[in-house]
């Protein structure tokens, strides 16, 4: 997308609020008028002075009160406007950005960075409001002002003001100058701030891990690396910045001793009158002002137009459903599930994730998929809750594929137990409730009873409220568990996704865990990706899949009576359970 579609973009957006840029535009107009009527004040206080007119200088003075207290208020309407249509714009674009990511598909997300993600949320909507408001309207204020102050000058003494406007290119040319170096390097400090926001979206969030491997040496060396990287950015902005100030100071100063020479000789030889070259003086600086300032102000537009591409980039990619799913509140009814030759590769890989997968599930039926890390398992649940499309064959439910299912309804069909727990910031009661909104009290608190975690809730100092913290860091391994086990049991869905944890608890915990999943599949068509054999000896079928095929179905004890994959795996286990339970023996 080009910038140009970028503000146009904007310009949507902007639209809404036009009401608030007409008065804007009235009041930047009537900045202007009040910039004007500051230089005709001046001269005609100066000319009143010097001709020692008290009466006059009197009137005047009463006149330089209204006008500070018109221009306050002026000013005051200006940045008021310009701060709340800006942060009106920022609140709607994010509330967009949002509505559009949530709907956005999981490959997106296989793709993208969060961190960088998290940076067009921030950083580039920061961006993007300033240029709706206050730099917008500078780079339409000073232009007129220039023009506006350049009339007043020609009609005060047109040869002083021509001599006076040949300063002008060269502002303009240090201004284009300095304002390119400014582009570019912000251009770096955006990028180098969107780096360390991914850096550090990706180490503050898994605390733990870095802390076991003692990685913290590594990634502040890493940190400061990235802090660096800004600094040296920001440095350069400095400098570029001091120098524009300088040289734009300095130019300024030249033209006003010039205006000052040229317009005291004019006085001199009587051509000019003292309060007319204050005047001039006023409006030599409205006029070299926005020369030097105008290309930082386009420089600062074309970066806020990069943070409105970036913006737009996310809300143009495809989403996977227009409008955001409503939860299904009654339960679809289910017959069977069939999986007719799937085959699959991830977007962008070669490998074939799934081949050829075919099975049938039936109501009621327990069907559990193991095999080793790598064979397919999560991605054939992936494929199920509609996550990605299948490149050949069909995935149907009730004999309906799933490709004409919308997909609020698919998921309906579904609780999902993922493997890591899926908890998030906030209470008890408002993770559970994502199984079922709106539920009452009673309802979560049963649902937590059945998945055997109601007493150590009832043990936490504000019950089914406490605050389990991020990804639920202040709660066991164990305790994640059996919430996501009792969020799915609210859900009560016809299919249960059971994605078995391999995290090793410890055995009362583990039992406490498998009991709650077995209440949990009680009278439930149940797919469960096992890592334990021990708990699927009952399942009616097991699937062995390795390289995304299928290589072993049917009963446990057929499968071990078969000798084949299931047995080895089997046997594997079990001694590596022995080893493991002869090694605690002894410690
Ligand atoms: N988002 C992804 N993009 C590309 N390839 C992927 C993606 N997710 C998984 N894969 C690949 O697909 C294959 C199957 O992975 P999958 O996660 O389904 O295995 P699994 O049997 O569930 O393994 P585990 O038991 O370790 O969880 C693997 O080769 C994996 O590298």
């Amino acid at each position: 997308m080009k910038k140009k579609g970028a503000f146009a973009r904007l310009g949507t957006y902007m639209l809404r609020h036009k009401l608030i840029y007409a008065v804007l535009l009235l009041v930047t107009l009537f900045s202007i008028v009040l910039d004007l009527t500051m230089a005709w004040f001046l001269a005609r206080i100066t000319d009143a002075a010097v001709r020692l007119d008290v009466e006059a200088f009197k009137g005047l003075t009463w006149f330089g009160i209204l006008f500070l207290l018109v221009t306050g208020l002026n000013t005051f309407v200006s940045a008021y406007l310009k701060t709340n249509v800006s942060a009106k714009i920022r609140n709607e674009l994010r509330q967009d950005m949002m509505g559009h990511t949530l709907a956005l598909p999981q490959s997106y997300f296989d793709r993208n960075h969060s961190g960088d993600l998290l940076s067009r949320f921030t950083n580039d909507n920061q961006s993007v409001g300033e240029a709706c408001g206050q730099v917008m309207l500078d780079l339409l204020r000073n232009p007129l002002l220039a023009v506006a102050s350049f009339g007043y000058l020609l009609y005060i003494n047109w040869l002083l003001a021509l001599i006076c406007l040949s300063i002008g290119p060269l502002l303009f040319l240090t201004g284009k100058i300095f304002g390119n170096a400014m582009r570019i390097n912000s251009v770096r400090v955006q990028e180098s701030m969107s780096r360390t926001t991914a850096f550090l979206n990706d180490i503050l969030g898994s605390s733990m891990v870095f802390k076991a491997f003692s990685m913290e040496r590594r990634l502040q060396k890493q940190y400061v690396g990235y802090s660096e990287d800004i600094a040296s950015g920001e440095k350069k902005k400095a400098r570029i910045e001091g120098a524009t100030g300088a040289i734009s100071s300095l130019l300024g100063n030249l033209t006003f001793l010039l205006a000052l020479v040229i317009a005291g000789w004019f006085v001199a030889n009587g051509s000019l009158e003292v309060g007319a070259m204050i005047a001039f003086i006023q409006l030599m600086n409205y006029l070299v002002g926005p020369f030097s300032s105008l290309p930082g102000l386009v420089a600062s537009m074309q970066q806020s137009l990069g943070a409105a591409e970036r913006i737009f980039e996310v809300m143009d990619a495809p989403a996977e459903v227009e409008v955001l799913p409503e939860v299904q509140t009654e339960l679809p009814g289910f017959g069977e599930l069939q999986l007719a030759e799937v085959s699959f590769s991830y977007p962008g890989s070669e490998k074939q994730s799934l081949n050829k997968v075919s099975l049938e599930l039936a109501r009621g039926q327990q069907m559990a998929v193991v095999g080793p890390s790598g064979g397919g398992k999560s991605t054939l649940f992936k494929l199920l809750l509609g996550f990605y499309q299948t490149d050949a064959g069909e995935v149907a439910i009730n004999g309906r594929p799933i490709s004409r299912i919308p997909l609020a309804e698919l998921r309906s069909y579904f609780a999902y137990v993922p493997q890591e727990s899926g908890l998030y910031s906030g209470s008890i009661r408002d993770n559970i409730e994502s199984g079922k909104p709106g539920a009452s009290d009673e309802e979560i608190v049963e649902a937590l009873r059945q998945a055997n975690a109601y007493e150590f809730v009832t043990e936490l100092p504000e019950g089914i409220h406490t605050d389990i913290g991020e990804h639920g860091s202040r709660l066991s391994g164990g305790q994640k568990q059996r919430l996501s086990i009792a969020r799915a049991m609210l859900k009560n869905a016809p299919i249960l996704l059971l994605d078995e944890a391999t995290a090793a608890l410890d055995n009362e915990s583990e039992r406490m865990v498998q009991q709650a999943i077995r209440k949990l599949m009680k009278d439930k068509t149940t797919l469960v990706i096992a890592h334990r054999l021990s708990t699927i000896q009952n399942a009616d079928v097991i699937l062995v899949m390795e390289n995304g095929e299928i290589v072993e179905r049917g009963g446990h004890e057929e499968l071990l009576a078969a000798e084949g994959r299931y047995s080895d795996l089997y046997h594997s286990q079990l001694e590596r359970e022995a080893a493991e339970e002869q090694l605690t023996t002894i410690a």
